[in-house]
């Protein structure tokens, strides 16, 4: 890869092909059906795909910008430095390598650079999804046969919805310099292509001043949709979604996959009003959100920082929408009471 190319646009190229490699990893480890679960508290879960993925990332960033400071969520105390060769991913995308360089980062050095790395986003429906392709197909049949109150159209649905749940994992890079994310990657490793290609998977860039791609983005609906967590919800988040109004409300799972459900027009607004997203979950997504357009911050409106040493937790919940007008909205619409208890707690 030529030197000549900018510091960022090369580092977004590489993170491309990275996570389009580290998205196979999580793909083989659903294949195998040894997931490796470990709880690491409580509805917060790691998987082998979570493990090796983060490694991979890590390892191929790592041994071509040994200079960057890349924070993944796992903690792989026993194989840290284990990484085979087929893992090392020294690719970069030729498409984003053509990038031009926003104007604010020509001069920046890998020291001013921070990567905040979710190796699989939605862990809890990557497991759920596996429940259902572990099942033998015999089983499957076995059960409908011997259970012949379940029609097939109920069994398919059921087959479908933990199907479906896959489309929610993705892995996230986000590059962040001077505590602000500048540029990220979402790629999706169930998402199916339609048409003549024959791939599964896609992988949606974003940096700042210059766009995103990968996908296409879709205009917002035309009423207010709103996405939110599928698997930790509470009563503070559902108070918070009462209050919007919202004609629809779609629960699923990964902030990456929330935020792609922005930029593809079928929802407007993202809202979480927990501690529980952290700085890997939310960094990529609200770079490639800001370079199309819109908005992420807390619940109080206050961006997030992304400096090393800030806290891992988000703690005041996550409220991003497609552009700032429909942000302004949500934002006005939650009680004061509840931005209060998330600041305070
Ligand atoms: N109460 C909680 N405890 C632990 N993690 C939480 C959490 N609430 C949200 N998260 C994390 O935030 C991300 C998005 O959550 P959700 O799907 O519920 O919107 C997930 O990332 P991971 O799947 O990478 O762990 C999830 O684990
Ligand atoms: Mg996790
Ligand atoms: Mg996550
Ligand atoms: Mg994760």
């Amino acid at each position: 890869m030529s030197t000549s190319v900018p510091l960022i646009v090369r580092l977004l190229a590489s993170s491309v092909s990275v996570a389009g490699r580290a998205g196979k990893i999580v793909r083989d480890v659903m294949s195998k059906g040894e997931l490796g679960i470990v709880e690491k508290a409580k509805d917060d879960y790691q998987t082998e795909a979570d493990r090796s993925a983060q490694r991979c990332i890590i390892a191929s960033l790592s041994s071509q910008y040994p200079k960057i400071n890349i924070i993944g969520e796992e903690d792989n105390p026993d194989n840290e430095g284990d990484v085979c060769s087929d893992w090392l991913t020294i690719d970069a995308d030729k498409e984003v390598l053509c990038l031009e360089c926003p104007s604010e980062l020509q001069g920046i050095k890998e020291e001013d650079i921070v990567v905040w790395v979710d190796p699989l986003d939605g862990t809890s429906e990557y497991t759920q999804g596996a429940l259902m392709l572990k099942r033998d197909p015999w089983e499957r049949w076995k059960m409908y046969l011997t259970h012949p109150l379940i029609s097939i159209k109920w069994y398919l649905s059921l087959l479908q919805s933990h199907y479906g749940f896959l489309e929610h994992v993705t892995v996230l890079i986000g590059i962040s310099v001077n505590e602000k994310p500048v540029a990220g990657v979402i790629h999706q490793p169930y998402y199916k292509n339609v048409g003549s290609e024959n791939k599964t998977g896609r992988t949606i860039w974003g940096l700042q001043e210059i766009g995103v791609g990968g996908f296409t983005p879709a205009p917002p609906p035309n009423s207010l949709i709103i996405t939110t967590t599928r698997s930790h919800s509470n009563p503070v988040v559902e108070k918070a979604l009462q209050v919007m109004n919202a004609s629809q409300i779609l629960r699923v799972g990964g902030a990456g996959f929330k935020v792609l459900q922005l930029l593809e027009g079928k929802a407007s607004v993202y809202v979480f009003a927990s501690p529980g997203c952290k700085k890997w979950d939310t960094c990529a997504p609200e770079a490639i959100l800001s370079a199309a357009g819109g908005k992420l911050t807390d619940i109080l409106g206050h961006n997030y920082k992304y400096g090393a040493s800030e806290p891992r937790p988000n703690k005041t919940g996550v409220l991003a929408a497609v552009n700032a007008d429909l942000h302004n909205y949500a934002l006005n619409r939650i009680p004061q009471e509840l931005k209060e208890k998330l600041a305070n707690k």
